[in-house]
Parts: C-alpha cells; sequence; structure tokens
C-alpha cells in the first residue's frame, strides 16, 4: 500500500453507536429548496431540460437576474411542522436538507455572506425551523452543504495561478467558517451530506478536506459524514490511492442502485434518489417518468436488502408548498411503511441476492429474516433459495403472524412458500421466516437418514 497522510484514517464500517443508528434508518427524505425553487425550472418562458436546481447555469439566466432572486423569497406557506408531520407519515428516519446549493445563497442567518436568508423579505432563519421540527416528530436531521459556491469571487474550479490560489485559500477559510457556525448554531446536526467537490481546486485540496472533517467532527463527536468530502494528498475521491472509502459510507449512489452485494464493497452506503427522472429543486414540468410509491418502495426494499439506506428527495415550491405528486408519493409510501416496516428498520443484508419474488432483508443482531414480495408466481409458491446456511423455520406474514405458510424443502439450500389459497395481494408484503442455522439443519438431516 501508499504511505498516505490524508487517505482513510480507519479501514472498513464505523462501530460506534451514532452509527449503528444511521445504519439502521432504512428510509430517509432529501429536501431541496432555495432560489431555483422560484423560477421552477423555466425563465421567459422557456423551460430548462436541466435539473431545476441549476438552471442558473442556463444560458437564457443572466447571472444577475438570478442573483437577485432573493429580492423575492418570501415563503408564507411555509410551514416546518407540516413538512416534518408529512416526513413522519411517510416513515423516514432522517432529513437531509439544503442549507446552502450549488447558488450560494443560504437558508441560515450565515455571518459571512450577505447571500442569506436573512436579506430576503422573509427574514427568518430556514434551516432552524426544519432542525427545529424535525427532531420534533423525532426524525434525526443531516445538513447537505454544497462546497462549489457560485455567488463566491474567491471560488475556483482549478488553481492555475497564484492568485487562483490565495483566493482559494480564502474560499477554504469561507467554508470552514460557514460549517463552524452551522455546526455551532444546530447542534442537533448529525451529520453533513456534501456536495460539489468534483473540481479540481478540491482533488488539489486533499490535505485541507482532512483536516476539515476532523475539525468538523470535534464540534459534534460521532458527526456522520459520506464520501463526497474529502480527497487524499494525490487528488482521489471517496476511495483512496490504496482503494480505501475515505467518509463514513459510500456517497457515489446518486441516481443509482448497486446491483448486488459485491457492487458495494462491504461500505456503508446511501442511494439519494429523485422522484422525476432528473432534477431535485422544484420544476413546474417533470420531464419523463414520475415514480410511483410503488417503485418507491421497491427501491426502499432493494437498498436495504443490500445494505443501504434509501434517502427519497423532495423539491418544495418557492411558496413552501409540496406538489400534489410528493404528497401522494410520501402518503402511500407511509401506508405500505406503517404495516411492513419491520422489514426495512433495522435490517440489513442477509446475505443472499435478489430472487424471482423479490427481495430478502434481515433483523440487525437477530436472525429473524423477511420477504419482501413483489412477484407472485402463477402457481402461488415461491422459490426460495436461501441464504446460506440457513433454513426455513416457520414462515409466516408479518400482517397476519398467525397465518403459517406451508414451505416444502427442496434441498438443503432451497424450499417452497405456497401463499394461502386465495390470497390475492394487491400490495407488496412481507414474509418473516424464522430461521435455523445450518448446523441445526445438518444434525436434521442426520436424524432423517
Ligand atoms: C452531473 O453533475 C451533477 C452535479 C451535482 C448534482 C447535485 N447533486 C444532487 C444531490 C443535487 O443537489 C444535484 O444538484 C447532480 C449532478
Amino acid at each position: 500500500p501508499v504511505a498516505l497522510k490524508h487517505g482513510a484514517h480507519r479501514v472498513g464500517k464505523r462501530t460506534d453507536a451514532d452509527m449503528a443508528k444511521w445504519r439502521s434508518y432504512g428510509l430517509g427524505q432529501f429536501i431541496h429548496w432555495g432560489l431555483y425553487s422560484i423560477l421552477e425550472g423555466k425563465y421567459n418562458g422557456k423551460y430548462y431540460n436541466g435539473a431545476a436546481e441549476w438552471i442558473r447555469s442556463w444560458k437564457e439566466v443572466p447571472h444577475a437576474e438570478y442573483d437577485s432572486l432573493y429580492k423575492q423569497f418570501n415563503p408564507e406557506n411555509f410551514n416546518p411542522t407540516q413538512w416534518a408531520k408529512m416526513a413522519k407519515q411517510m416513515g423516514v428516519k432522517y432529513v437531509t436538507f439544503t442549507t446552502k446549493h450549488h447558488d450560494g445563497f443560504c437558508l441560515w442567518p450565515s455571518q459571512y455572506t450577505q447571500y442569506t436568508v436573512a436579506n430576503s423579505p422573509y427574514k427568518k432563519d430556514i434551516v432552524k425551523q426544519v432542525v427545529d421540527a424535525y427532531t420534533k416528530e423525532g426524525i434525526d436531521v443531516y445538513l447537505y452543504f454544497s462546497v462549489m459556491d457560485w455567488s463566491h469571487p474567491d471560488w475556483r474550479t482549478d488553481l492555475k495561478t497564484k492568485e487562483d490560489s490565495v483566493a482559494f485559500d480564502r474560499f477554504k477559510l469561507f467554508t470552514k467558517n460557514q460549517l463552524t457556525e452551522l455546526l455551532k448554531m444546530y447542534p442537533q446536526t448529525k451529520g453533513l451530506w456534501f456536495d460539489g467537490t468534483w473540481d479540481t481546486s478540491w482533488k488539489k485540496s486533499g490535505a485541507f478536506s482532512d483536516s476539515l472533517e476532523q475539525h468538523l467532527k470535534s464540534l459534534i463527536p460521532g458527526l456522520i459524514i459520506g464520501s463526497r468530502l474529502r480527497a487524499d494528498e494525490f487528488g482521489n475521491r471517496h476511495n483512496d490511492a490504496n482503494g480505501v472509502l475515505m467518509g463514513d459510507y459510500e456517497q457515489g449512489w446518486e441516481r443509482k442502485i448497486p446491483k448486488t452485494y459485491a457492487d458495494v464493497h462491504g461500505n456503508d452506503w446511501d442511494c439519494v434518489m429523485t422522484i422525476p427522472e432528473n432534477g431535485w429543486g422544484y420544476a413546474e414540468k417533470w420531464l419523463g417518468h414520475w415514480k410511483t410509491s410503488y417503485e418507491c418502495i421497491e427501491m426502499t426494499t432493494q437498498c436495504v436488502s443490500l445494505g443501504g439506506n434509501f434517502v427519497l428527495n423532495f423539491g418544495p415550491k418557492a411558496d413552501g408548498t409540496f406538489r400534489p405528486e410528493e404528497i401522494t408519493v410520501a402518503k402511500e409510501m407511509g401506508d405500505w411503511m406503517k404495516v411492513n416496516n419491520a422489514a426495512i428498520y433495522d435490517c440489513e443484508y442477509a446475505n443472499c441476492e435478489k430472487q424471482d419474488w423479490g427481495y430478502f432483508t434481515k433483523k440487525q443482531n437477530d436472525d429473524k429474516i423477511y420477504m419482501v414480495v413483489f412477484n407472485v408466481p402463477i402457481n402461488g409458491s415461491l422459490k426460495v433459495k436461501l441464504p446460506k446456511n440457513t433454513s426455513i423455520g416457520k414462515a409466516s406474514l408479518l400482517q397476519a403472524p398467525s397465518t403459517v405458510l406451508s414451505t416444502e424443502q427442496l434441498d438443503y439450500n432451497a424450499s417452497y412458500i405456497q401463499l394461502p389459497k386465495g390470497m390475492k395481494p394487491t400490495s407488496p408484503f412481507v414474509i418473516v421466516i424464522d430461521t435455523k442455522q445450518q448446523s441445526q439443519v445438518e444434525t436434521e438431516q442426520k436424524a432423517k437418514t
């Protein structure tokens, strides 16, 4: 291995209680809200076909026009308690909220720039209201922060000249100051979700990113920071020069889900996902396919079955209200989670990959295994290839524990589970299987022969 000063300082997953809590979440909410929400993905009657929160980068939008939008920002209908209650009903365990996106507009009254909500007609501290309302509902709060800041004169995408480096040194101090004030003002924060760290200027700032991470963790012990913050001294991101993850979990799964367990390389990870095909901030027109609650339930299950968390994004309008499609997805997911959350919360990879009928999840620190069923074969018999060294003790319906399902062992590693006659599932359902470990099975097998 390469000797690294600013590579990973830990190999393998964090083993502390704060990270165990993060690992138990299963389902989270992302919220993207800011000045881009005012434009709604269009300008001068033309629709931007990029992600709505990137509209400032569209050639049709003069920067001065965009940067003066703060003078209109006044979300009178913003009701953080309603937001938090919608999230609670949906069944999310944590929320990740945009404090500052790439445009640099701060939703908290930062003392390090004038470009904040304090200087908008709204005036009040939005981050504080979100942190307090979600914390009150028992939902942990994580803060999204974009390092790249288009509004700051000292931002650089690369460091080509001495002047670049002098300016970027000022920018790095500004960034450290803003992050320090965020953690001091909102000490309930459980973690930071960094973005905007792909540019060369940041890749050349590995030592700084390392000291910054250590500084932030000294302010809130147990703070959880993913793999998008750091670069090592060679400019590697996510994994250092030795292929070891820098950060408490892998943040590479944006709008995509790992196919197999091998893809997650033994790391903790989250998948952040949009309901439309792409676009995080509010857009009047959602181009392409909009995910249904059924698809979001399947993605949640897929992520938990591979040991990760699924974080679904909501983009409120400039006035603070959510669009009907998002309200519906939240409600329908919540209705499903109310009945089936045992297979999502505190669950992990069950040492078995996806099968025709659906996904396995396993209760953390327990032998209980859940089968989340999305496809029932025409003959009503689920063919179940079991996790290694396990066999079915008893199979029953999570929502009707007294309904025990008949099982037929095919060989020591597969069984049929028969659904009750007449069961016509209309939504994904969960089978709980109490498993027996291989040693027990062998003993019984031997007894039979
Ligand atoms: C293709 O490049 C990007 C760069 C930034 C993003 C941002 N990350 C998401 C979490 C949103 O904040 C999006 O604007 C998306 C795609």
